[in-house]
Order: C-alpha cells, then sequence, then structure tokens
C-alpha cells in the first residue's frame, strides 16, 4: 500500500506550465507519476486542484540547538520548517558548544532522529569556538556528515586561516560557507550605514564590510579551487563579485534572504528591534542589485536565515538588541506574493530557487520530483491568502518584520521521506 496524491498539479520543469498528475509514493521514495493512477488498495489524499512540487531546502537555518533551546530546540524549529513547506534543514554552527566537533555534529543529528520534523544536515565549524583561530578537524567533521563548513554569525577574519580552511575544504570536496563580515569596517553597527543611520544617529555597518570579505574569498577560491558559497547576500557590490567571479569560472554559490529581497533601511525607525539583522536591511539600490542576481543565476537559491530570538532580547533597544529574523514559516507565500504575483518571476523559477538548486548546490537529497527519488513533497495551496501572524508560530521564535502581511500561496502539505509531516 502505498500514499496516492490525487488530482493534483505539477509543474513542467521546461515550461512552467501546470499539467494535472498523480503522485504515488512508497515507503520513503515517488514510485509513480502519471496521468490518472488507480487508487484501489492506496491511501488517498484529494489534492483538488492544488500544486504539488518538491519539498523545499533550506540552506540556512538557525536551530539553538544546544545551548540557546530558550530561543529554538530542534523539536519546535523543524516543526516550523514543516509548517513552511520544508523537507530539508541545513542548520549553523554557531550554538553553545560550537558544532566544532564530531560529537557534536552526532549530538545534533541524533537529536534530529528523536525530535525532528524534517531531514537536518548541519554545517562544521570552519574555527574552534568559531573563534577565528585554529581550524577545526574538518576531517572528522565530514566523517560525522557536515555538509559544509562555516563559522557563521562572525566573519574569518584572517584571510591566511580562511586560506588554509579552503585548501582542507577542497580536498574534502566540501563548501566553505562565508558569513561575510570584516570587524573592523562593522564595529559596533546596528543597521546599514548610510542616509538613514546618520539620521537616526545610529552606528552603521558600511556595505564594503561584507564585500571587503566577498572579494577577499572569492581570490582566496580562486587561489584554492575550493567552493565558496556566500551566506545572505545584500550588498550591491558583493554581488557584483560573485556575478563576476562565475563569469571567470571560480567556484562561487550565493544565496539571498527573503528579507533582503523585500525590505530596506527607509523602513527603519530605530524604535522595533524586530527589524534589526545581520546584515542589515540595506538600500533600494541593494535590494534590486539582489533581486536582479536571483532572476540572472548569479544568486542561486533562497535561504531564510531563521535566527529566533526571545521577545524579552527583541524589545531591548535597537542597539543592544540581538540580530536576527525568523523566517521558516511563511518565506514561500511572502515571495510568491511579492515576487511571482507582481511578475518579477515565474512561479517555476521560485520553486527552483526554494528546492532543485539548493538540493544540487549542496547535494541534498530531494529538489525534484522524478520517480525514483525521495518521497519529499509540498503541496501548495496558491489562492490561500493569510496573515503572517507571529501567534500561530511553531517556532520559539516571534521575531519578524512581516508580521501582520497579507500573503498568498501557503503549504498545506508537506511530506517528507514519505511520512506526513506538516497538514494544515
Ligand atoms: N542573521 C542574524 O542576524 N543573526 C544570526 C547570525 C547570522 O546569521 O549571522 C543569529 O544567529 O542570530
Ligand atoms: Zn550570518
Ligand atoms: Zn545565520
Amino acid at each position: 500500500m502505498g500514499l496516492l496524491l490525487t488530482g493534483g498539479y505539477l509543474l513542467d520543469q521546461r515550461t512552467g506550465e501546470k499539467v494535472r498528475r498523480d503522485v504515488l509514493l512508497e515507503d520513503d521514495r515517488i514510485q509513480r507519476i502519471a496521468e490518472t493512477i488507480d487508487p484501489v488498495g492506496h491511501e488517498c489524499i484529494a489534492v483538488n486542484g492544488h500544486l504539488i512540487v518538491p519539498g523545499f531546502i533550506d540552506v540556512h537555518v538557525h536551530l539553538r540547538t544546544p545551548g540557546f533551546e530558550y530561543k529554538e530546540t530542534i523539536a519546535t524549529g523543524t516543526k516550523a520548517a514543516a509548517r513552511g513547506g520544508y523537507s530539508t534543514v541545513v542548520c549553523m554552527p554557531n550554538t553553545r558548544p560550537v558544532l566544532d566537533s564530531k560529537e557534536m555534529i552526532q549530538f545534533v543529528y541524533d537529536s534530529a532522529v528523536k525530535e525532528g520534523n524534517c531531514r537536518v544536515f548541519a554545517y562544521g565549524a570552519i574555527t574552534k569556538g568559531e573563534l577565528g583561530e585554529e581550524l577545526t578537524d574538518m576531517h572528522a567533521l565530514k566523517e560525522a556528515g557536515v555538509v559544509g563548513f562555516t563559522d557563521d554569525g562572525v566573519g574569518v577574519q584572517e584571510a591566511a586561516v580562511m586560506r588554509r580552511a579552503m585548501e582542507q575544504a577542497a580536498e574534502l570536496g566540501l563548501p566553505i560557507v562565508i558569513h561575510a563580515e570584516d570587524e573592523s569596517l562593522a564595529g559596533n553597527g546596528c543597521m546599514n550605514e548610510g542616509e538613514v543611520s546618520r539620521r537616526l544617529g545610529l552606528p552603521g555597518i558600511p556595505g564594503t564590510a561584507e564585500s571587503v570579505h566577498v572579494a577577499r574569498d572569492i581570490l582566496l577560491a580562486k587561489q584554492t579551487g575550493a567552493h565558496l558559497h556566500v551566506c545572505h547576500i545584500s550588498d550591491a557590490d558583493a554581488v557584483e563579485m560573485v556575478r563576476f567571479a562565475k563569469s571567470q569560472g571560480i567556484r562561487v554559490t550565493a544565496e539571498v534572504t527573503p528579507h533582503h529581497l523585500l525590505l530596506t533601511d527607509e523602513q527603519i525607525d530605530g524604535t522595533d528591534a524586530n527589524w534589526k539583522v545581520n546584515p542589515p536591511l540595506r538600500t533600494e539600490r541593494d535590494r534590486i542589485a539582489c533581486l536582479e542576481a536571483l532572476l540572472d543565476g548569479t544568486i542561486d537559491m533562497i535561504a531564510t536565515d531563521h535566527a529566533p530570538h526571545t521577545k524579552e532580547e527583541k524589545a531591548k533597544p535597537f542597539q543592544t538588541a540581538p540580530f536576527g529574523f525568523v523566517g521558516l514559516e511563511f518565506a514561500f507565500p511572502l515571495l510568491y506574493t511579492h515576487l511571482v504575483e507582481t511578475g518579477k518571476m515565474s512561479l517555476a523559477q521560485l520553486v527552483e530557487k526554494f528546492t532543485t538548486s539548493p538540493a544540487k548546490v549542496f547535494g541534498l537529497p530531494g529538489g525534484t520530483l522524478a520517480e525514483g527519488n525521495p518521497a519529499d513533497i509540498t503541496i501548495l495551496d496558491l489562492s490561500q491568502e493569510n496573515v503572517i501572524d507571529p501567534n500561530t508560530f511553531a517556532s520559539k521564535g516571534r521575531n519578524t518584520p512581516f508580521k501582520g502581511m497579507k500573503v498568498k500561496g501557503w503549504p498545506i502539505l508537506t511530506i517528507t521521506a514519505g511520512t506526513i509531516t506538516y497538514r494544515a
């Protein structure tokens, strides 16, 4: 007996057209895709004309375990992921202790088996304790199953440390994933440096704090042959450098967040830390550069950088509150509404940035619907319109500037490895 999804539509990979298909899942695989499949002997789910897409993949999520379970746990973070249509997340190592050893990675993977509600992969840290000095045992981390290396939360300040990390990563065949931030330029800034920060009298983080590191690491990737992946890109010059690097055949990929695609520093009034994130919301010019780069393929994928913090932490003054937004539970409808419904990009293109592209870049399971592939599936109701309401979140975090926004195109069913993980 399999699980049969009847009466739904798939997106044709080539034309982007919606085509009527039944999809049969058996165990953890897609068994068959056809115009009609005989339901006899199967458990049926009537999809009622909704859209069947591959389960979403988010390569940038903070699950906060271990050490910050008051912000998020693997149980709550992966439940939030399933509600957002995600089958797979990759979690960040800026926990306490940092995920910088085989044992810590094993701890996260064991916890995910016990309490997880989607597939969980982890990055290992580049440096011990994310202190930027001593490299981790990257070979051991690979054996433990990491999908790449990052010190996300902080930039690796020393170029020579990054060079040695890239040499190792190139040898191991895994990507170096950068939080591009030069601390000597970022200083104690709390928002983008520019007209708005000056008007509000708040210390700024210049775009160069990001672009200088992106430039440096592109050159080091060229030198070492490592695969460089740029996290949460937000600056127009950084984007331009990724475009240049790709044109030179340097192995660089990049992700962008929903907030850097939709928001700017002009919307910040300096009173609400739910608008504080790193990298900071930048100018309209930067936002447009990110959007254009997403459309032309310079930016490969969308990642939420889901970064939960408590209400108390985010109630602090703008200068002292922690950086970060949650994003897992509404990323797709948010972007569907603002990018697809407005005609800026096609539905097929948006889905690709949530599925096929991250799977391909990081070698993750899922990402495409084909017979024999993993049964990781999301069903979308493109006409369903809801308000983004933090009170309904499964995440412990409620920190989002998108609160109260009405958006369309919500996930109504998520299946991971053949198991239903969310049903509206
Ligand atoms: N993005 C953020 O503003 N915060 C992240 C760290 C990070 O992604 O750099 C966090 O861990 O809270
Ligand atoms: Zn970061
Ligand atoms: Zn992050």
